[in-house]
């Protein structure tokens, strides 16, 4: 069993083309990091929000952003899947609803990506149904698919090509979220390809 993963993950990644670098990674995280300390630490600026990781692919972006903010700031996590160990996204299956320690808060949603856009419209939803004050969100990559999507993010790291995509928290079947730069998967080797 562990043998056929660690094959098909390393055959995986023989096959993919990289398309960000390392450091073009850290960079966009730290323009994110900049913008959202000149909005929290503006003059007269007095807020105190709840910084919500959308897992579990914002564990990597997240982990990066919190420690170069610069604000003070309440730190908690959901748990949502739309895609599984699937290729294309499917039902939103919630793993970690949110806390009532979201009501009347302002709260900044980061997430890695935003894709077709389904599971934050929803997470967003969610939060305002629950009572959240405002939602802000903050994605690592919004992939361009060419066409609206049911929600805009208010901030982006990187725009990306209409491809599926791993590293920086994203995977493929559950592998490679653990890759420092970003890389596209080649087409016939996803299950959507004919
Ligand atoms: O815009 P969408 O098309 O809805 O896709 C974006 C969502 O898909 C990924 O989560 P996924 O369901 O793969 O779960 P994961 O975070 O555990 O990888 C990603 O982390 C986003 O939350
Ligand atoms: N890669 C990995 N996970 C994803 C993607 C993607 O391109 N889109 C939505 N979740």
């Amino acid at each position: 069993m562990h043998d056929f993963h660690h094959e098909r993950a390393r055959a995986l990644l023989a096959n993919a083309t990289q398309i960000v670098e390392p450091v073009e990674v850290n960079a966009a995280v730290r323009r994110v990091a900049d913008e959202l300390n000149a909005r929290f630490n503006a003059e007269g600026a007095a807020e105190f929000p709840l910084v919500l990781g959308v897992m579990g692919g914002a564990v990597v972006f997240t982990g990066h952003l919190l420690p170069q903010l610069t604000f003070p700031l309440d730190f908690d996590y959901i748990h949502v899947s739309r895609y599984g160990d699937e290729d294309r996204g499917g039902e939103i299956v919630w793993k970690v609803i949110p806390r009532q320690n979201v009501v009347g808060r302002k709260i900044v949603v980061v997430d890695d990506i935003l894709d077709e856009g389904e599971t934050l419209a929803h997470v967003k939803q969610r939060l305002l149904d629950m009572g959240a004050a405002e939602v802000i969100v903050v994605v690592f990559a919004d992939k361009d698919l060419g066409r609206a999507k049911p929600i805009q993010a208010d901030l982006v790291g990187l725009t990306l090509p209409n491809k599926f995509v791993v590293g920086f928290g994203m995977d493929v079947y559950g592998y490679w979220r653990n890759l420092p730069g970003l890389w596209t998967i080649r087409q016939e080797d996803l299950k959507q390809a004919d």
